[in-house]
């Protein structure tokens, strides 16, 4: 079976360090072609624009999405107008309008589509989901903490309108949230603490629930010493779930449970592929609807100035 061919848009950290890797560790994929504002990529054509790729570049049959959120929403879809599949980086968007769009737009054509909220699919995500499916969730504690300068080192968009701040890796524990929980979360209260320089937090609060009233609360820190802490602790009536690493390692009641070997970015692609095969899509909002929320309800404290 011919493999399917790739372009890849925006060869930046996460291009780089999973992206990349994993297409070339999966036979089912082909990368032909990089386009990129930034250091090309070796052992493909590369292109300064997207636009570029798809008019002089060799074919491709989908395209992968690394830029910055910013901006991206008009990138996917001049590959929506040009008939390719897409797997889109998280946040899918700048805004959730723009992400509303692309679900949309993806719908009414014969592609497919991934928003690829990468922490689903951490190796111990799928066994705490199976756990707590019988299980009475009574209450909820995410704390997502990590230094921005190992993970976005320079990055000036992730400070600036779109770009998230803390909520751009926040919301890999939203996504991860929303996947183990039965019902839709709704954000009611948030504490964003934005530096005087920044145009979005560097540390955040956020308390939710669902329409059961489950207590949900997130601690975000951006500016969290070099040992990240990516931690989701669920406490049931019948015991005490939890997660660590970001959600490669799951413990029940402090034993450590087996989980997947599979890293997350080889089941992403795993996935994309599979929806293509299956002529289906995947781009779930939810995560992003939060994240616009507390924005919304977010009340904004001033902190000391960041620099990286
Ligand atoms: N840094 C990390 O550890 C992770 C980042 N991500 C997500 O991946 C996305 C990218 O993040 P990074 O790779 O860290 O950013 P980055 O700033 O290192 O890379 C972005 C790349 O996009 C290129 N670019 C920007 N606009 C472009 C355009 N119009 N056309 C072509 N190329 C363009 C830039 O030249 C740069 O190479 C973000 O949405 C982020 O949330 C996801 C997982 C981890
Ligand atoms: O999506 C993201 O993941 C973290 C970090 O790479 C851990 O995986 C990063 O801050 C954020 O963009």
């Amino acid at each position: 079976m011919q493999p399917i061919r790739l372009g890849l848009v925006g060869y930046g950290k996460i291009a780089q360090d999973q992206h990349v890797p994993a297409i070339h560790a999966n036979p089912a994929f082909q990368l032909v072609a990089v386009a990129t504002q930034g250091q090309p990529c070796a052992g493909v054509e590369n292109f300064r624009s997207l636009g570029e790729l798809l008019e002089n570049g060799p074919h491709v049959d989908a395209i992968a999405f690394c830029t910055p959120p910013q901006g991206r929403f008009a990138l996917v879809q001049q590959a929506l107008a040009a008939g390719k599949h897409v797997l889109v980086e998280k946040p899918p968007c700048a805004t959730l309008g723009e992400a509303m769009a692309l679900v949309e737009q993806v719908r009414e054509q014969d592609v497919s589509g991934l928003f690829a909220w990468h922490s689903r699919y951490a190796p111990g995500i799928e066994a705490a989901r199976d756990w707590l499916a019988s299980r009475t969730v009574h209450s909820v504690q995410i704390d997502w903490k990590e230094d921005v300068r190992k993970w976005h080192p320079g990055q000036a968009w992730i400070w600036q309108p779109g770009g998230l701040g803390v909520f751009d890796p926040g919301i890999n524990a939203l996504s991860i949230a929303t996947h183990l929980l039965a019902l839709p979360l709704f954000v009611e209260s948030a504490e964003l603490r934005v530096p005087d320089n920044c145009q979005s937090p560097i540390a955040a609060s956020i308390k939710m629930a669902d329409a059961r009233h489950l207590d949900i609360r997130a601690e975000f820190d951006f500016d969290h010493g070099h040992d990240e802490l990516w931690s989701i602790e669920i406490r049931c009536a019948e015991g005490v779930l939890r997660l660590d690493n970001g959600g490669a390692l799951l413990s029940i009641d402090g034993v450590r449970q087996a989980v997947s070997e599979e890293g997350e970015y080889a089941a992403v692609y795993r996935h994309f592929q599979q929806l293509i095969n299956d002529k289906a899509s995947d781009m779930d909002l939810q995560p992003l609807r939060l994240v616009a929320d507390s924005f919304f309800v977010g009340s904004r404290t001033a902190v000391e100035p960041f620099y990286d």
